[in-house]
């Protein structure tokens, strides 16, 4: 059985969020400790709670939702790079020769955030996504909750992604998973309308 790491945050209530977005709760709708036959609930979340996936729509007016998105820079092998130390954000020289990949996920955290919400994260430049782009890359994750500073107003790192057409995965937890290749599976669930997605990110050993 080839090894697996769960590389998602728990939704829970208290999750940290972005400011002033919605904060996550979840309440029962119908129990049975009230008689009903099934325990049901509903959920309240932002849409970008958590480890979660960018629709083009989040950046892109015209951009595709996180239903119509396609599925294939989601699954597939991926490189894994320690960027611990980048500061402010993540440079060209970070990245390794990728011979091919087309997904890189970028661990900026000693230990990720869980509990309290990090203004100061680490971005992306908007040249190295450009740069991966041109290598041929299709998919970029970080362990931030942005590939642009807190403060962006011109959002540069997900104008970069679009002007390639990549995809993104944000809030992902790498703290236990070393610096290499990996499968990758994080789908983004069908929500019609919807600008990112919540994903259940996994990272599975290659055989
Ligand atoms: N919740 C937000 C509300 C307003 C502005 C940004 C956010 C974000 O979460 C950042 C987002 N994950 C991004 O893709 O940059
Ligand atoms: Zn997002
Ligand atoms: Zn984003």
């Amino acid at each position: 059985m080839s090894r697996i790491w769960d590389i998602s945050q728990k939704l829970r209530a208290g999750l940290p969020v972005w400011p002033g977005d919605t904060q996550f709760s979840h309440t029962p709708t119908w129990e049975m400790r009230d008689g009903s036959p099934v325990n049901v609930s509903a959920l309240t979340l932002s849409t970008h709670s958590g480890t979660h996936a960018d629709a083009p729509l989040h950046y892109d007016p015209a951009g595709l939702d996180s239903a119509a998105s396609d599925l294939e820079p989601y699954l597939g092998k991926c490189l894994v790079v320690d960027a611990r130390g980048s500061g402010a954000a993540i440079a060209i020289g970070t990245v390794p020769g990728l011979d091919g990949i087309e997904r890189v996920l970028f661990r900026t955290y000693e230990s990720f955030p869980h509990d309290m919400w990090d203004e100061n994260f680490t971005a992306i430049e908007p040249e190295t996504i450009a740069w991966l782009a041109a290598q041929g890359v299709k998919l970029v994750g970080i362990d931030t909750p942005s590939l642009d500073p807190q403060d962006s107003k011109t959002m540069d790192a997900h104008k970069a992604v679009l002007a390639a057409d990549m995809r993104i995965l944000e809030g992902l937890v790498l703290d236990d998973v070393p610096p290499g290749l990996y499968e990758l599976i994080a789908l983004p669930l069908p929500i019609a309308g919807a600008d990112a997605s919540p994903v259940r990110a996994i990272l599975r050993e290659l055989p």
